[in-house]
C-alpha cells in the first residue's frame, strides 16, 4: 500500500477494497520493521497495526521510525515484565494492556511476563524477588504513584549497584509524577515506551527515627486498619529510609491526608477531603517545631555544610511541605519551579496562619503557582531538611510519605535528602 502525508496524517488506500485509511500523527505509536503502530481512539484505544513501505518515509514522519527496539525492551537484553495495579485508578490497566500493550509487545516479539496485581501485597512482593543476580529487568507499570512508591520501596539491599527501569503507563487517579513529566495519559507513556530516553529517576527520601510507627489504612483483609512499628529493608536498628517520588510533608497536609484516609472519615465516602480540610483549617493551631534546612551546595561539596544551614527561629508552622515535582494534582503547582527527575528538592513553608490565610494561599497554588511569591510562604530549593518534632499529641506527629502516614516519636528529628543516585543499591531509571 502507498501511504501519503495529509493534513498531519498519513493516509493511504487499501489495494484490497480500496478503502481509504488515515492514521493521524497523534495516534502512531511507531512505525518498525515494515509496520506502522497506532492506537485507533482514545475513547476505546485498541491496536491497529498496517503495513508500511519504509520508503515511504517523509520528513515528517521520520519522527516515528524506529529501526530497532530500545535495549530496555529488548527481551536478548533485558527480561521484562508488566504489571497492572488492578485497583489503581478507574481500572482500566486490565483494557489497557489487553487492547493495546499485549498486542503491541507480541508484535515486536517483546516477552514478557504479565503480573495482575490479587492484592495489596503483589507489587511488594514482586519488588522483593527482584535479586540483584537476576539480570537487567524493565518493569512496565500500569499504576498511579502508590504502586511505583511500593515498588521502589521493597527493593531489597544490594552491595552491588544494580539497574532496574520502570516504565509507568498512569491508570491511577492521580499520577503525579506521570503528570509531571508531561506524560500524564496512557497513551502518551506507551509513544515513549517506544521511543523514550532512559534517565535516573532521582528519587528523594525521608529519614525516620526509631521507633516510628505507620498508619495501616482500613483494607477488605483489615477493615479497621491498624498502627504498626515502621518496617523497611534498612532494619530496625537506625533510622528507617522512605524513598518519595512525590511528597514528604508534615503538620497540614500530613494531617488532612491522614484523616481522609482514617476509618471515621472513609464512611463519607468523596466528601471526606472537603471535609478533613475544612475541620483542619479551622482548627487554627500550629505544628511546633525546631526547622532547618542545607541550603544547595553549588559545588556538591559537603564541606561548607555549616554556611549552607538556615535555622528558623519560629517553631511554629502550619504548612510543611517537601517535593520534587511541580504539582501535586493537575493545576495545583505547589512548587513551580520544581525540576523533577533532577535529584533537587523543594520545600514550602508557611508558618501559624488563619485557616482561611491558608486556604487563600493554596488556592494561588492553582494560578500557576503565585503562591510561592506571597510573603508568609517560605519557597526555597534545599539540600535536606530536618526538623525536630515537639508535640505531645500523637495526630501532630504524623509525617505524609506519598500518601503513606507515619508518626514519630515525640522530640525525635526527621530528615528530609534531596534526590540520590540509588535506592539501596537499585540504580531506579525510568524511560520517558
Ligand atoms: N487486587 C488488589 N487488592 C488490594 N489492593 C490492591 C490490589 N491491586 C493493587 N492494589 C493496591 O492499590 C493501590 C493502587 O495504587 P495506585 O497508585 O496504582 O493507584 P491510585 O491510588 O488510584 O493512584 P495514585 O496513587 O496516583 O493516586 C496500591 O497500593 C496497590 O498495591
Amino acid at each position: 500500500m502507498k501511504f501519503d502525508v495529509i493534513d498531519q496524517a498519513i493516509v493511504g488506500v487499501n489495494d484490497d477494497d480500496k478503502s481509504t485509511i488515515s492514521i493521524p500523527f497523534d495516534r502512531i505509536l511507531a512505525i518498525t520493521q515494515g509496520l506502522v503502530f497506532s492506537v485507533s481512539s482514545e475513547d476505546t484505544p485498541s491496536l491497529d497495526v498496517h503495513l508500511f513501505n519504509e520508503s515511504n518515509l517523509t520528513a515528517e514522519i521520520q519522527k516515528f521510525n524506529i529501526s530497532d527496539l530500545p535495549y530496555y525492551i529488548d527481551p536478548r537484553i533485558t527480561e521484562v515484565t508488566v504489571i497492572n495495579s488492578k485497583t489503581a485508578g478507574k481500572r482500566s490497566g486490565e483494557q489497557i494492556y489487553a487492547n493495546i500493550l499485549r498486542p503491541l509487545l507480541k508484535e515486536l516479539g517483546i516477552v514478557h511476563k504479565y503480573i495482575s496485581t490479587e492484592s495489596k501485597s503483589t507489587i511488594s512482593a514482586f519488588a522483593e524477588s527482584l535479586t540483584p543476580d537476576r539480570g537487567p529487568h524493565t518493569v512496565i507499570l500500569l499504576s498511579g504513584d502508590t504502586s511505583i512508591h511500593e515498588l521502589i520501596n521493597s527493593l531489597q539491599l544490594t552491595s552491588e549497584t544494580r539497574d532496574l527501569i520502570i516504565l509507568p503507563i498512569p491508570t491511577g487517579s492521580g499520577n503525579a509524577l506521570m503528570t509531571s513529566l508531561s506524560l500524564a495519559t496512557p497513551f502518551a507513556a506507551i509513544f515513549s515506551l517506544l521511543r523514550g530516553t532512559v534517565r535516573p529517576l532521582n528519587a528523594f527520601y525521608a529519614a525516620f527515627p526509631k521507633n516510628s510507627k505507620e498508619v495501616i489504612p482500613p483494607s477488605d483483609e483489615d477493615p479497621d486498619g491498624k498502627i504498626a512499628t515502621l518496617t523497611t529493608p534498612d532494619g530496625n536498628t537506625g533510622s528507617q529510609r522512605i524513598f518519595s517520588l512525590v511528597v514528604v510533608s508534615w503538620a497540614i497536609h500530613a494531617a488532612l491526608v491522614g484523616d481522609s484516609d482514617s476509618p471515621e472519615y472513609r464512611k463519607l465516602g468523596n466528601d471526606r477531603f472537603k471535609i478533613a480540610a475544612k475541620v483542619n483549617l479551622e482548627r487554627g493551631t500550629a505544628w511546633h517545631g525546631k526547622l532547618s534546612y542545607l541550603s544547595p551546595s553549588k559545588e556538591g561539596g559537603e564541606c561548607e555544610r555549616s554556611t549552607r544551614r538556615v535555622e528558623l527561629d519560629d517553631v511554629e508552622h502550619s504548612y510543611v511541605l517537601t517535593t520534587s515535582i511541580s504539582s501535586l494534582e493537575p493545576g495545583f503547582k505547589i512548587a513551580p519551579t520544581a525540576k523533577p527527575l533532577t535529584g533537587n528538592l523543594e520545600l514550602v513553608r508557611m508558618p501559624l496562619l488563619k485557616g482561611d490565610d491558608i486556604m487563600r494561599l493554596l488556592m494561588l497554588a492553582y494560578q500557576n503557582g503565585a503562591h510561592v511569591k506571597e510573603p508568609e510562604v517560605l519557597y526555597t530549593e534545599i539540600d535536606c531538611l530536618y526538623v525536630r518534632v515537639d508535640e505531645e499529641e500523637e495526630r501532630m506527629r504524623r509525617w505524609c510519605v506519598d500518601g503513606r502516614i507515619i508518626i514519630v516519636p515525640q522530640g525525635s528529628v526527621v530528615e528530609v535528602h534531596r534526590g540520590v543516585a540509588d535506592v539501596r543499591g537499585w540504580r531506579i531509571m525510568i524511560a520517558i
